[in-house]
C-alpha cells in the first residue's frame, strides 16, 4: 500500500472516546514475572528470588493504585509531610478553566492556513497532511466533529486576521453560511490573544488553535494528580491571553473599574496577580510530584531492575508494544490521540528472564508551542534516566518520516545523554497494515504490536543493548548447595538456569550479574 494510500485508512479509524470514558479508564497492574522452572534443589534459592520479584511488584502496583498515580511515594511522603492529597489536586484542576475547554460540544469547521514561502512555511510535510492531523485530533473528542474544512494560502500569517482581505472576506462568508459551525478551529500553534479576538468577533463562534485543541484533549484524558496539574499550568497562558481579551471588552463597554478597591491596582492587575498565585502553587505542587518521582527512580536503581523508556509520536502503537512485551493485560491502548499522558511503569522478562521495567511515556505531536511541552517535561525527564530507549515508529503511516524527526527534536531539545540516543533501538511498528515491508535500514526492528509479530527479536535486542549499558555479565558459577550462595545469587543476581548435581551437593548456575555484584559475591564466598 502507497503512503498516501494509506492516510485514508488511517484518519477514519480514529474513533471518539468519551472523556468519561477516558477518565475511567482501567490502570495497569504490574505483570508479576514467575522465575522458570529450576531444580528441586534450587527450591530455597527460588524462593528468595520470588520473595525479591514479589516485594517488588507489591511495591510497583502500589505506585498505581487507584488513578494510577504513584502512591507508594505517598506513603513515605506523608511521613516527611511533603503530601498532596487527591482533593488538593483536584481543586486546582478544577478550579480555573479555561472557557471551551474540556468541556461541551462542538460543530468544527477547520481551517488550515497554508503558507506557501517565507520562514513560517512547513517544508517537511504538505497542507492536506497537516488537515489530516486536525481531522484526527477533533475527531479523537467526544462529541466533537468536523462540519467542514478548507485549506487556504495566505501570505501574511502573522497578521490578526491571518489571510489576506480577499481570502479573508470569502473565509467569512463561508464559515456565517454554514448551518450549525460552533467553533472553526484554525489550524497553527498558537493563536495571539488579539487575533482570536478578532476572528471570534468576525465569524461569531469560538476559535480555537491547535494548543487550545490539544489542551482539551489532554484535560479529557487526565487521569493522575501529575497528568491533572501539567495541564493546569500549560492552561496558564491560555487563561493569560483570554483575560486580556475579556478586560479589553470590558473597557470598551466603558465597564472598567480603574483602580479596585483603592488597592492602587487595576482590574488587569488582580486577575494577572491572582494567575501568578495559581501557577506558582501549581507549579510548588509539581514541584513536590518531582521529587516522589526522584525517590521513585532511587528506587529502581536500588534494586536493580533496568529500565527501557518507550517513546515515540502519538498513536504510534507504545502502549500495545508494551502489552505484548509484559503481557500486562491491564494496558489499555486506544486509537486515540494522547491516550496515555502518565508515565506507567510494567515490568517484563528478556529471554535470559531478566525483569526488565519498560516505561510508557506520553506520545509527541508537531507543532506544538513550548509552554505545552515545558509543562510535560518533568514527565518526560525519566527518560534521561533510562537505561535504553526504545523509538517506536508508525510505519505504516503517511507521516513515519516527518514524526520521526519530530521525536528525534524533542529529546534533542530534552538534553537526552549521547550513551543513551547511540544505543536507541528504532522499532517499526505496524508492519502489519504495509502489503511489502521492506528494510530500509538494517538497524532497524520490524514488528507488529498488534499481531504481535517480531517480539523475540525485539527482546533479544533490548537484552543485548542492557547488558552492554548496565555492565552486566552473564557467567556460568560454580555453587556449593549446603552454602548460602544459591540464595544469595537469586537476591542479588538474576538466575537463568540452575544444573544440580546431586552426587556431588554442588550446581552451576547461570546468572546475570553487575561486575559490582560479583565483586561481592567474590568478596563473601572466597573461602567456600
Ligand atoms: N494494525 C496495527 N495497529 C496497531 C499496532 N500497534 C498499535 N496499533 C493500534 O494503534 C492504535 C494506537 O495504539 P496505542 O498503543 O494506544 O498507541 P500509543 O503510541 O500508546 O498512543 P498514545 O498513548 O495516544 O500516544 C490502537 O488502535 C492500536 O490497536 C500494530 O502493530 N498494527
Ligand atoms: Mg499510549
Amino acid at each position: 500500500m502507497t503512503a498516501l494510500r494509506r492516510i485514508h485508512s488511517w484518519f477514519p479509524l480514529l474513533k471518539r472516546p468519551s472523556c468519561r470514558g477516558a477518565a475511567a479508564a482501567s490502570r495497569s497492574l504490574l505483570h508479576t514475572p514467575q522465575p522458570r522452572t529450576a531444580a528441586a534443589a534450587a527450591a530455597a534459592g527460588r524462593a528468595g528470588s520470588l520473595c525479591q520479584i514479589r516485594r517488588f511488584t507489591a511495591s510497583a502496583c502500589r505506585l498505581r493504585d487507584t488513578d494510577g498515580s504513584y502512591t507508594d511515594e505517598e506513603e513515605e511522603e506523608e511521613e516527611d509531610g511533603d503530601f498532596i492529597d487527591d482533593s488538593e489536586v483536584e481543586e486546582l484542576f478544577q478550579q480555573q478553566v479555561p472557557a471551551g475547554i474540556g468541556e461541551g460540544q462542538h460543530s468544527v469547521f477547520i481551517v488550515h492556513p497554508d503558507v506557501k514561502w517565507g520562514s513560517r512555511k512547513q517544508h517537511l510535510t504538505t497542507a492536506e497532511l497537516m488537515m489530516a492531523e486536525a481531522v484526527g485530533l477533533v475527531n479523537t473528542l467526544d462529541n466533537w466533529r468536523v462540519v467542514d474544512k478548507i485549506i487556504m494560502s495566505t501570505k501574511t500569517p502573522e497578521k490578526k486576521r491571518i489571510f489576506g482581505k480577499g481570502n479573508f472576506q470569502s473565509l467569512t462568508e463561508k464559515i456565517r453560511q454554514t448551518a450549525g459551525i460552533t467553533a472553526v478551529f484554525v489550524n497553527v500553534q498558537r493563536l495571539s490573544p488579539l487575533s482570536e479576538r478578532e476572528l471570534e468577533e468576525a465569524w461569531g463562534v469560538k476559535v480555537f488553535d491547535r494548543y487550545s485543541v490539544v489542551l482539551h484533549i489532554f484535560r479529557c484524558n487526565a487521569r493522575t494528580k501529575e497528568a491533572k496539574l501539567q495541564i493546569s499550568l500549560a492552561e496558564i497562558p491560555l487563561l493569560r491571553s483570554r483575560l486580556k481579551n475579556e478586560v479589553a471588552n470590558l473597557d470598551q463597554q466603558g465597564g472598567r473599574t480603574r483602580y479596585i478597591g483603592g488597592s492602587g491596582e487595576t482590574l488587569l492587575e488582580v486577575h494577572q496577580r491572582l494567575l501568578k498565585e495559581r501557577e506558582m502553587k501549581i507549579r510548588s505542587a509539581l514541584e513536590k510530584l518531582r521529587r516522589k518521582r526522584h525517590l521513585l527512580r532511587s528506587q529502581r536503581k536500588h534494586k536493580e531492575f533496568p529500565v527501557v523508556s518507550v517513546l515515540g509520536y502519538t498513536n504510534c502503537g507504545k502502549t500495545t508494544l508494551i502489552k505484548a512485551l509484559t503481557g500486562d493485560s491491564g494496558l489499555q491502548p486506544k486509537n486515540q490521540l494522547f491516550a496515555t499522558l502518565d508515565v506507567t511503569v510494567h515490568a517484563g522478562q528478556l529471554p535470559s528472564h531478566m525483569t526488565v521495567l519498560y516505561v510508557d511515556t506520553i506520545g509527541f505531536l508537531s507543532q506544538l508551542p513550548h509552554q505545552l511541552i515545558d509543562s510535560f517535561s518533568a514527565t518526560l525527564e525519566d527518560i534521561k534516566h533510562s537505561d535504553l530507549l526504545v523509538h517506536v515508529r508508525d510505519i505504516s503511516h503517511p507521516e513515519t518520516v516527518n514524526q520521526k524527526m519530530n521525536v528525534l527534536n524533542v529529546l534533542k531539545n530534552l538534553q537526552i545523554p549521547d550513551r543513551l540516543m547511540s544505543s536507541m533501538i528504532e522499532v517499526h511498528n505496524k508492519i502489519d497494515l504495509i502489503d511489502s515491508y521492506q528494510f530500509t535500514e538494517p538497524s532497524v526492528l520490524p514488528v507488529s504490536a498488534l499481531e504481535e509479530r517480531g517480539l523475540d527479536e525485539l527482546k533479544k535486542a533490548v537484552e543485548e543493548e542492557i547488558l552492554n549499558s548496565t555492565g552486566k555479565h552473564i557467567l556460568d558459577l560454580k555453587v556449593n548447595l549446603s552454602t548460602p550462595q544459591l540464595s544469595w545469587l537469586y537476591k542479588e543476581a538474576t538466575v537463568q538456569d540452575v544444573q544440580v548435581n546431586a552426587d556431588e551437593g554442588s550446581a552451576v548456575v547461570k546468572v546475570i550479574m553487575s561486575t559490582a555484584a560479583y565483586g561481592r559475591y567474590k568478596k563473601l564466598f572466597a573461602g567456600w
